[in-house]
């Protein structure tokens, strides 16, 4: 592989508004070779305008992004990236391999359309046309396509959004191959457990800005968090937030759970008021807990 000492992603200041619209609001972003790293964020937070930034489909009104060491569109050309994004078209009227033929041909190095098939677990699909396909075998010939010209950088836009559970382990299992390589991945998803059970490094992104970014434990650790579940009869919401450590309670019925950073002490906290506390557990926020907290805050 080429380019080893350059970072395979590299986000200056990048900065994109559409009228009022902050879509991309300051964004830097370096990402090693390497990494598998997934971009996480609520609907509108700018996810989509980074990736079409960073691939040269719409141009920053500032910022500089570089993939590979070279800006985008040199990159795209000599094939150090592939790109699978939401709305990519597939001919109706040419099979599956004949469109990988056609994007193998405009490469320098490709690789053979069979292992591209493979690779995308569609083997089986070569001679289908593009209009007999499933949404998720869409998604899974588009992964072909993105892999055909043997990159060193994938970019992915919600790369499982139409694929069932069975699919989605497929795909990730081919992912699995792919990156085991040594090959840097971006991934923009909604799916949270992804990014978990996939990705090195999570990026949040809320309101065109990156709210948190790092390993899944450390962006966890951040948003400072741990979660005491109790019963607590004859409690209310107001004493539950003001017991010492609490960051954030919730009271259905009689069962409080209770959002603080050192638990150990809560507990004491609360046994002191109410000693008739029971049932407690005590875990990890999850990431789902903390995409919320982190994209729920207020507006910036
Ligand atoms: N071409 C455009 N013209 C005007 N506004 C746009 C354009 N593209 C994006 N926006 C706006 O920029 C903001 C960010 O959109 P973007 O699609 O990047 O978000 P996203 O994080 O990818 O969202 P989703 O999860 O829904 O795909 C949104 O408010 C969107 O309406």
């Amino acid at each position: 592989m080429t380019h080893e000492m350059e970072p395979a992603v590299a986000v200056r200041g990048l900065r994109k508004h559409y009228g009022e619209v902050r879509a991309v609001d300051g964004v830097d972003l370096v990402i090693a070779p390497g990494e598998v790293v997934a971009l996480l964020g609520p609907n509108g937070a700018g996810k989509s305008t980074t990736v079409d930034l960073m691939l040269g489909l719409a141009s920053p009104d500032e910022g500089e992004v570089a993939l590979l060491g070279l800006p985008p569109r040199e990159a795209m050309v000599k094939g150090g990236v592939g790109v699978m994004l939401q709305e990519a078209a597939l001919l109706d009227d040419v099979t599956v391999r004949e469109t990988l033929e056609v994007i193998a041909g405009l490469h320098r190095t490709p690789k053979p359309v069979d292992e591209a098939l493979r690779r995308a677990g569609v083997e089986e699909l070569g001679d289908r046309r593009g209009a007999l396909l499933s949404g998720g075998q869409k998604q899974r010939v588009r992964f072909a396509m993105a892999v055909v010209s043997d990159p060193d950088l994938l970019v992915l836009d919600e790369p499982t959004a139409a694929m069932d559970v069975e699919s989605r382990r497929d795909f990730w299992r081919s992912m699995r191959d792919f990156t085991d390589t040594g090959r840097t991945v971006l991934f923009a998803t909604h799916y949270l457990e992804e990014a978990e059970a996939y990705a090195d490094r999570v990026v949040f992104m809320r309101a065109g800005k990156v709210v948190a970014d790092g390993p899944v434990a450390t962006v966890l650790a951040s948003v400072g968090g741990r979660v005491l579940r109790a019963t607590v009869p004859g409690a209310r919401l107001e004493g539950l937030l003001g017991l010492p450590g609490v960051t954030t309670a919730e009271l259905r019925g009689e069962r409080a759970e209770l959002h603080c950073s050192d638990p150990d002490r809560v507990l004491r906290e609360l046994l002191a008021v109410h000693p008739a506390a029971r049932d407690v557990e005590i875990r990890a926020l999850g990431l789902e807990e903390a995409f919320v907290r982190l994209t729920a805050k207020e507006s910036v």
